[in-house]
């Protein structure tokens, strides 16, 4: 978010996320205004580099914003203690995870820092939260596993599990498909968007999967060089806006069929 006035107002109550990016010259993401609602699924899609880790990880406060400012609860992101924030917003990154010497039940548990004391006692509440979790992305039978015995599937499922124990209204995954075959690819993301129906979480991802963001996202946030576009998969495809996302000598998107056909010229 260089050389922009950009505001961010995060209300995890109500609203979700509203989004705003006044455009500026240099700036890879111009105009981005985007609301989020409880129990939408979203992604944010574009080429590579232009900018979808940095905005997810900006929002989640796990980097500082270029310029600009973001706010929770009508308060500057880094105003809220560690904890507040943890209580608010989950994410979930690509960076391999340092603990795989962890059971897959203890890195679960792990979520639920913001509300254990400082020893990390977990009460029965926790436990049950940590079971919930488990029980919804269905890994009841991997529990008491090592984390460096799982699959990537396996590993990113037990990832999602974590900020499903952590318990915030918002949950944000950077790539969570990465490493994944196709089967898998659509295994999680079926599976997040089963999780915002059952739970009313908004769940906000960066994807290259946009074929598969078509079917199931209600919302996607597509940032171009020059422009954003955000709305449901039908208003982006009545809008033409995948049209232009790739080099047309090589790729074209078949607004039909929602795909994307390789010019075999
Ligand atoms: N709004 C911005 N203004 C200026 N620079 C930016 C902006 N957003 C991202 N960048 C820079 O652009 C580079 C690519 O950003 P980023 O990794 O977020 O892109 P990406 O879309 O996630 O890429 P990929 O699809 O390859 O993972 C980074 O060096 C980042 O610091």
């Amino acid at each position: 978010m260089k050389n922009t006035q950009s505001h961010i107002a995060l209300d995890t109550k109500n609203l979700c996320v509203g989004y705003t990016v006044k455009k500026q010259q240099n700036c890879i993401a111009k105009d981005i205004n985007f609301t989020l609602f409880k129990g939408e699924l979203a992604s944010i899609v574009g080429v590579n580099g232009i900018g979808k880790s940095t905005l997810l990880r900006t929002l989640g406060n796990i980097q500082p914003g270029l310029s600009g400012t973001i706010q929770l609860h009508n308060r500057a992101l880094e105003q809220h203690s560690i904890m507040e924030l943890a209580s608010e917003i989950s994410v979930v990154l690509t960076e391999p995870i340092a603990s795989k010497n962890l059971t897959v039940w203890e890195l679960i548990g792990l979520g639920r820092q913001p509300y254990t004391n400082w020893i990390g006692t977990l009460t029965q509440k926790d436990k049950e939260k940590i079971k919930d979790a488990i029980d919804m992305v269905q890994i009841t039978n991997l529990t008491y596993k090592k984390c460096y015995e799982l699959s990537d599937g396996q590993l990113q499922r037990v990832m999602i599990a974590r900020a499903l124990a952590q318990d915030t209204q918002l949950i944000m995954l950077d790539e969570p498909t990465s490493h994944l075959d196709l089967y898998h690819k659509v295994q999680i993301l079926k599976l997040l968007k089963t999780i915002t129906q059952q739970t009313n979480k908004t769940i906000l991802f960066t994807t290259h999967e946009i074929e598969i963001a078509i079917q199931l996202c209600d919302k996607i946030l597509l940032l171009e060089k020059n422009q954003n576009t955000f709305g449901s998969p039908h208003e982006l495809i009545q809008k033409k806006s995948f049209e232009n996302l790739f080099p047309a000598d090589t790729i074209t998107f078949d607004s039909q069929t929602a795909t994307f056909r390789v010019n075999k010229k």
